[in-house]
Formats: structure tokens, sequence, C-alpha cells
């Protein structure tokens, strides 16, 4: 399947000095994929707003996750030269498409903090995005002590190094569909220093779009303002102006003809993804 093409493919990269830390499932270690400045950069740009971190359930403050998080969905971090870079080199890595990506997110745990034993997939796979295939995880910074990615069913702990980065799949490569279990990962408690990191998650399918419609949530927004966001999110992606996702929230009629048509998202370099 795409997962072991995509691995197979990363490991031709000899400029971030690639290595298979597991085979089967796959994690790859990319250990030179930024250097110092950009790792500094992007932490500098992406930490802009760090809140306490959130997780699964009610109000997503949860024992299990103590980290903060600052999210890079404003402008003034999204658009900046230095996280267009660092989020294109990620999806020309990935081969994926813009549109599927999640707004990425820089991770901030001090001394005592973690993130306990968890599954990154945590999207219904008929949801509009699909499951969350792959995770790219970047670190930004040393930790003093602790701190370590840890994969408690592939026996495999990584110490953070600034500039270096994981990435591992969520679903398996038999059948994207089915959650790959055995990527549970946990972050280790900080026992000295701070440790900053970044996540980069991609889906199957589009997840700006319907994001930016709020697909599947009760955010009450009227049709225009809906109709706004997303060509607004379609466009800036890189996204065709006009497609059925755009059709089917602006109310067109059911026998439309356009509704005929698949949907296709289509990335900046004009290649079509289903
Ligand atoms: O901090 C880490 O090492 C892992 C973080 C993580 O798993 C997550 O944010 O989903
Ligand atoms: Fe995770």
């Amino acid at each position: 399947g795409g997962i072991a093409a995509r691995m197979e493919a990363m490991l031709n990269m000899k400029e971030y000095s690639p290595r298979l830390l597991s085979e089967d499932p796959p994690v790859m270690m990319l250990e030179t994929f930024i250097d110092r400045d950009f790792a500094a950069e992007v932490l500098r740009v992406g930490g802009h707003d760090f809140q306490r971190s959130l997780a699964g359930f009610d109000d997503g403050h949860v024992p299990s996750r103590t980290s903060s998080t600052s999210w890079c969905n404003v402008p003034t971090c999204e658009d900046s030269a230095v996280m267009e870079r660092f989020k294109e080199r990620i999806t020309s890595l990935l081969d994926c498409p813009m549109l599927n990506t999640e707004h990425l997110q820089v991770l901030r745990y001090e001394v005592g903090q973690f993130y306990k034993s968890h599954h990154d997939q945590n999207s219904p796979v008929d949801s509009p995005p699909g499951p969350r295939v792959w995770t790219f995880f970047t670190y930004l910074s040393e930790v003093d002590e602790g701190g370590e990615t840890y994969f408690p069913y592939l026996n495999l702990t990584v110490t953070p190094k600034t500039g270096s980065a994981i990435v591992w799949p969520s679903v398996r490569n038999e059948n994207i569909f089915e959650d790959e279990l055995r990527t549970e990962h946990e972050a280790m408690p900080v026992r000295a220093g701070v440790k900053y990191a970044a996540n980069f998650w991609t889906h199957l399918r589009d997840f700006q779009t319907p994001h930016a419609a709020h697909c599947g949530t009760t955010a009450v927004r009227t049709a225009t303002e809906r109709r706004k966001a997303v060509e607004a999110a379609r466009v800036k992606n890189g996204g065709a102006p006009d497609g059925l996702m755009n059709a089917a929230i602006s109310g067109v009629r059911p026998d439309d003809p356009r509704l005929r048509q698949p949907y296709r998202n289509v990335d900046k370099r004009g290649k079509e993804e289903l």
C-alpha cells in the first residue's frame, strides 16, 4: 500500500538522514530534517500562544496530557514564510496535498509534564477528512533529562534532538481504514529542561475545507459566512475554486448535475487526489 511506498521513498531522501526505527509498523527517523536555525524560527513563530493542551473528551483538559499547545491557526502564524516553508517540506515529503493537513501545533513540556500513552487516529473513517494517516513530529529542542517519545508496543524510545523528526502511520498499510494500534505512543515526563516539538497531522482526504465549514459540529454560521470561509480555505491551500464541496454547502438542489461530478482535490502541483 501507499504507506510502505512512502516510507521507501523517504529512505532515499539522504539529505534528511533517514533511518527506519521500526519496520512493522514503520516508524521513520529523519535525523536532519531541519537545521537548528530553522527549528528556532519554527518555535519562535509557532510558539506564539501556549495554552493547556487538550485531548479526548469533556472540555479536553485531561489528566493524561499536561503539556501546553500553541496552535498555528491564525494568519500571522499560518501565513508566515517560515511556516509555509516548513509545512511544504513535510507535505512534499509525504506527497500529500496541503488541504489534507491539520493546523500545525507547537508543544511545550515543562518539568513534570507528559502525555500518557495514546493513539493519534481520532477521526471516524466516514468523517469528511477520513482518518489521520500520518503523524509528522519534529523536535524543536533538546531536553536535559526525560521527555522521550516512547512506543510501548515497539519497545522503542526516541530521544528529542533539535531539528530531528519522526514520522509514523496511524492506519495500516494493508487497509487504510483500519487503525494501526501498534503505533500507540507516549511523551515521557520531562525531568529537567524544557521540551518543544511540533505536531503535524495529515488526513486521507481534505481536512481544511470541511474544518472551515464546521461540518459535523454545532457551530452556527450563516450560509454566506460558511461559503466565504470555505472559499478562503480552499484557495489559500491551492484548491480548485469550484467543486462539489462548495456546491454541497451552498445549498444546490440534489439533482444539480454538478453533484454528479466526483469531488477532487487539486494540490499546488496540479496532481489529483481522490
Ligand atoms: O511529545 C511527544 O513526544 C509526543 C506527543 C504526542 O504524541 C502528541 O502530541 O500527540
Ligand atoms: Fe500522539
